[in-house]
């Protein structure tokens, strides 16, 4: 506590040193220099301020001298020129209003001309006050995990840079990126895992950017990059490329590796769009390319990409109308023993589009599962194919396909149970396959329909194992009848001994399991020889008999059928191969 000295005595230098003390107690630095800049008096809080010992008065040290530490944008970085455009601001009788940085301080300096011969400085530390705001604005702009910019900056940054180039004929390239699988990462091993992946990938994304390019996290494992490089298009794919091999290093979570593969789609301002909204729509239809593709790739946007993305959203309301227009249709692939015996038939389903002819499901299932009609077609493959199946003299099993996203609907084993009945069908001739992405998605539900599935006396099988995580906890959860070892193992067998091997692995751990193992896609004797030699069960593929309509079975079947209404006049091969959005 200062003691203000009593007024009372009159005495001059009495008001002084109380105007001295009063101004002392001042939150606010306040200071008087002649116009070379010496220093005729400086309260404490100047002082404070400016890390002067008290009662600082010096007429050595400059105003120049004291902000020389300091963060001077406009004036860059020259404390003189700051003090000569002070000067001439109060000479022109205009105060000065500035922030600047001192040290690591902010200031907030107000300047007037006193007499005509003094520069009256007052001064706040404001930087506190600055630092609340940046870091709000930062947060505002970045994303905490990664600590990329978010959308909101990307946004305004890409509006900015587009302005930009516009006059200056600048090319650029927009790079979109996800992370293959990532649900699966996140579902399988904890979202710990899954932050761990994108801290690191953002990590390693980070150390191959240029001075000018950005890179952002939009949302989820959804990142874009802005590559300025040298404006040519290969700049913006070397950068893809080497996004792409800094990911072939495992990321270590906990215990284990993870192998994480990107895909990646590139855009290129202007060609593939002059405005944002463009430009990010083609690099995310290429990024939709490249996971088509097969994923963990990189694709660059041309303009037949533009047109695909059209056409799957007209096929996807085609689909609308197929069912009611019976253009859905069942073809049926037999499945054998290992020496050939024939015990039942996949259902496969095919679409006679009454313009572009037949087309594959691999095509169609996922604009199915996009829009939820997967769930309506499901239940008419259910039909259809139990109806079929109990049709048949002969006793033999029907295998039916079922989507991830019908587990998703109400009422799956009611739906079951009640074809079941109405087809007559016995359960035990019925198989269900599911894929992984099944239980992947949520685990405790799928896993009690499931179990509803087989307490109705149906079997289950585990569809294309060895593609997707293959992880053995799912085995171990639940009892299933059969695996089908995926096509794309045993057509490398003989040529790939990893395929060898994970082929002989997948049917011991079937045999560990007491589980049927069916391998699908044999196509030749050698094969089928590899697959007897090794145990293997069952199988399917063209070596046994391609999908067909039933009635080309029906020396197995023991049915008479009824020829179908003939499909539009087509060959095969003219199989239309559209592509996802
Ligand atoms: N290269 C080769 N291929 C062979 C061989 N043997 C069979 N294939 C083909 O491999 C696929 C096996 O079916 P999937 O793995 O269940 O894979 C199916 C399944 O995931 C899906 N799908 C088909 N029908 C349905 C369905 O009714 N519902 C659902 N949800 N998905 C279906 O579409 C996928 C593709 O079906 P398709 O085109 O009929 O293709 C079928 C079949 O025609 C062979 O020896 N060599």
């Amino acid at each position: 506590m200062v003691t203000a000295p009593s007024v009372n005595q009159g005495t001059h230098e009495g008001l002084q040193s109380a105007l001295q003390a009063a101004l002392d107690q001042l939150p606010v630095g306040v200071a008087l220099f002649d116009l070379q800049g010496h220093t005729v008096y400086s309260n404490a809080a100047f002082q404070q301020i400016h890390a002067r010992h008290p009662g600082w008065v010096n007429g050595t040290e400059t105003f120049a001298d004291l902000i020389k530490e300091g963060r001077l944008t406009d004036w860059k970085q020259d404390p003189q020129a700051f003090l000569d455009h002070v000067r001439r601001e109060l000479s022109a009788g205009r105060a000065v209003r500035e922030e600047i940085e001192i040290g690591d301080k902010v200031i907030a300096l107000h300047d007037i001309l006193l007499d005509g011969q003094y520069i009256l400085t007052t001064q706040q530390d404001i930087t506190a006050r600055i630092r609340a705001e940046r870091r709000v604005s930062y947060l505002a702009h970045h994303d905490p995990l990664t600590d990329l910019p978010n959308r909101t900056h990307f946004s305004t940054h890409l509006a900015n840079l587009i302005e930009e180039s516009r006059v200056t004929r600048r090319r650029f390239g927009v790079m979109s990126f996800d992370v293959d699988r990532f649900k699966d990462i996140n579902d399988l091993f904890g979202h710990n895992a899954g932050d761990t992946v994108l801290t690191e990938l953002a990590r390693r994304l980070k150390r191959l950017l240029g001075h000018q390019d950005l890179a952002a996290r939009l949302g989820g494992d959804e990142f874009t990059v802005i590559s300025v490089g040298d404006g040519q298009p290969e700049a913006v794919t070397r950068l893809a490329e080497a996004l792409t091999q800094s990911m072939e290093e495992e990321i270590e979570i906990d215990e284990r590796s993870l192998h994480v593969g990107l895909s990646i789609g590139v855009a290129m301002f202007p060609q593939d769009g002059d405005n944002a909204v463009t430009l990010l729509a083609n690099a995310d239809a290429a990024l939709y390319r490249a996971k088509a593709e097969g994923r963990g790739r990189f694709c660059a946007f041309n303009a037949g990409m533009d047109r695909r993305m059209h056409d799957c959203r007209v096929l996807q309301q085609d689909l609308r109308h197929a069912i009611k227009r019976h253009e859905l249709a069942l073809h049926y692939q037999p499945q054998a023993s290992v020496s050939g015996e024939i015990f039942g038939f996949e259902a496969l389903l095919r679409w006679y589009h009454p313009t572009r002819g037949l087309i594959s499901p691999d095509q169609f299932v996922p604009l199915a599962e996009e829009s939820g009609l997967i769930i309506e077609i499901g239940r008419w493959v259910l039909r259809e194919a139990c109806r079929e199946a109990a049709s048949w003299p002969n006793r033999l099993k029907i295998a039916i396909n079922v989507s991830p996203i019908q587990f998703r609907q109400e009422n799956l084993v009611g739906d079951v149970h009640t074809v079941l009945l109405q087809t007559g069908l016995s359960p035990d001739r019925l198989e269900l396959e599911v894929t992984e992405g099944v239980l992947v998605q949520d685990f405790a539900r799928a896993l009690q329909i499931l179990r509803g599935l087989k307490a109705l006396g149906i079997q289950i099988a585990m569809d294309d194992f060895g593609t997707g995580y293959s992880s053995l906890s799912y085995l171990q959860a639940f009892p299933f009848d059969t695996i089908k070892i995926d096509k794309s193992f045993t057509a490398k067998l003989k040529t790939d001994t990893s395929a060898d091997e994970i082929v002989r692995a997948v049917i011991g751990l079937g045999r560990g399991l007491n589980i049927p193992i069916v391998a699908e896609g044999v196509e030749t004797e050698e094969q089928r020889a590899f697959l007897e030699d090794a145990q293997c069960q069952h199988i399917q593929g063209y070596l046994i008999g391609k999908a067909e309509p039933i009635a080309q079975y029906s020396d197995l079947t023991g049915a008479t059928h009824a020829p179908r209404p003939a499909p539009p006049e087509m060959p095969s091969a003219t199989i239309t191969h559209l592509h996802r959005r």
